[in-house]
């Protein structure tokens, strides 16, 4: 049975529909629907000097390949022209409708999967709701409490513990319960998601040091500590906390399956420095599958032509093999 996937482009204004336009240019072994205005892809290929043959999707007939050049598309419509580079919180409101769709469309199974392109999470708030990040977005959606953001690139998987936060937030958000939720997702998606029987999971850290004996801090001490021990004594193999300054290397690395991140920018740096262009951020936890790049909308670029694709072709490949191992459990 041919798989089908949704793909969201994200911000009108920035690269997300050139990613889109130039991935149909090829040929892909599932039906990939992008859920969209139809009429600002027309109008970037043409900015781009591309062509694409639009198809539009009826979800009561058989799921089948586009040919390379055309893609399905399932409309959404804008709120205004879209002028590339430009932000317009008149767009906002559409942007979310995209991703409400997909999410919906997910849940009920007309999709085996979604790939995001990059929003704008600046703008859709100036739009008047409240946003963080499709991760967020896709766990209230789908009234999922806990999900855990992982991105990969070759030889580094990194999740975090805290998303979409002010750093001056994150200590407090870092709890026994938060900790253990997290690692249980993580550790069950290990094995589930990518065949990893024990994984091993390095975890950092918060404070400098891991907190120096709690001369830098107490939160290793009186938080992070009891909970990997107890989850370690479940049968769980958590190596840490560790200093996160010294961990990413491979005298570490090499014997562990992902590294645990206290937040965001503890531990994306280090991934991104790695692999930014080649990374898939993907959303652990989730009833449905969700993939996406390790960038944003790079405004700058939009219908320049001077775009890479490599981590949203990666993402369309992960998500063809997670949902291709969901549909056969
Ligand atoms: N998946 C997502 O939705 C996602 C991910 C990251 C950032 N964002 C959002 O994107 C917006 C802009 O963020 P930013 O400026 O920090 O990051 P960015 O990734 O948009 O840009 C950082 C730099 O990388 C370049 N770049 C990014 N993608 C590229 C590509 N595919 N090819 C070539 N060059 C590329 C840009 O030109 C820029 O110089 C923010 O609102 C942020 O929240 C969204
Ligand atoms: N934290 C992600 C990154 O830095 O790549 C990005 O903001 C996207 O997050 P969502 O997938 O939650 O939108």
């Amino acid at each position: 049975m041919t798989i089908r996937i949704a793909i969201t482009p994200g911000e009108p204004a920035g690269i997300g529909p050139d990613l889109v336009i130039k991935l149909a240019q090829k040929s892909w072994p599932v039906q990939l629907v992008a859920v969209v205005d139809k009429t600002i892809l027309e109008k970037r290929a043409k900015e781009l000097g591309e062509t694409i043959n639009l198809i539009p999707f009826d979800e009561k007939e058989d799921a089948i390949v586009a040919p390379a050049g055309s893609l399905f598309y399932l409309q959404i419509e804008k709120g205004e022209e879209v002028t590339p580079g430009k932000l317009n919180e008149a767009n906002g409101q559409y942007v979310l409708e995209t991703l409400r769709v997909a999410s919906q469309k997910n849940m009920d199974g007309t999709f085996a999967a979604v790939v995001t392109g990059p929003v704008h999470k600046g703008i859709i708030n100036q739009a008047g709701i409240s946003f963080s990040g499709h991760t967020e977005f896709f766990a209230q959606q789908s009234n999922t409490q806990d999900v855990v953001m992982m991105l990969a690139t070759e030889g580094l998987r990194v999740a975090l513990v805290t998303t979409h936060i002010p750093l001056a937030y994150v200590s407090r958000a870092i709890t026994h319960d938060r900790l253990t939720k997290v690692i249980n997702i993580l550790n069950h998606d290990l094995q589930t998601k990518f065949g990893i029987a024990q994984p091993k999971i390095l975890v950092c850290g918060l404070n400098p040091h891991a907190g120096e004996g709690g001369h830098l801090g107490r939160e290793e001490i009186e938080t992070i500590e009891p909970a990997l021990d107890a989850l370690n004594n479940q049968g769980m193999s958590l190596i840490g906390p560790l200093p996160a300054d010294t961990l990413f290397q491979s005298k570490y690395l090499d014997n562990a399956d992902a590294v645990l991140a206290m937040y965001h920018d503890q531990g994306l740096p280090v991934l991104k420095y790695k692999g930014f262009g080649n990374s898939v951020n993907i959303t652990l936890g989730l009833p449905f599958v969700r993939t996406s790049v390790d960038h944003g909308t790079a405004l700058d670029l939009a219908a320049t032509g001077q775009i890479e694709v490599g981590s949203f072709d990666l993402a369309i490949r992960e998500a063809i093999k997670l949902a291709s191992k969901k549909a056969m459990n």
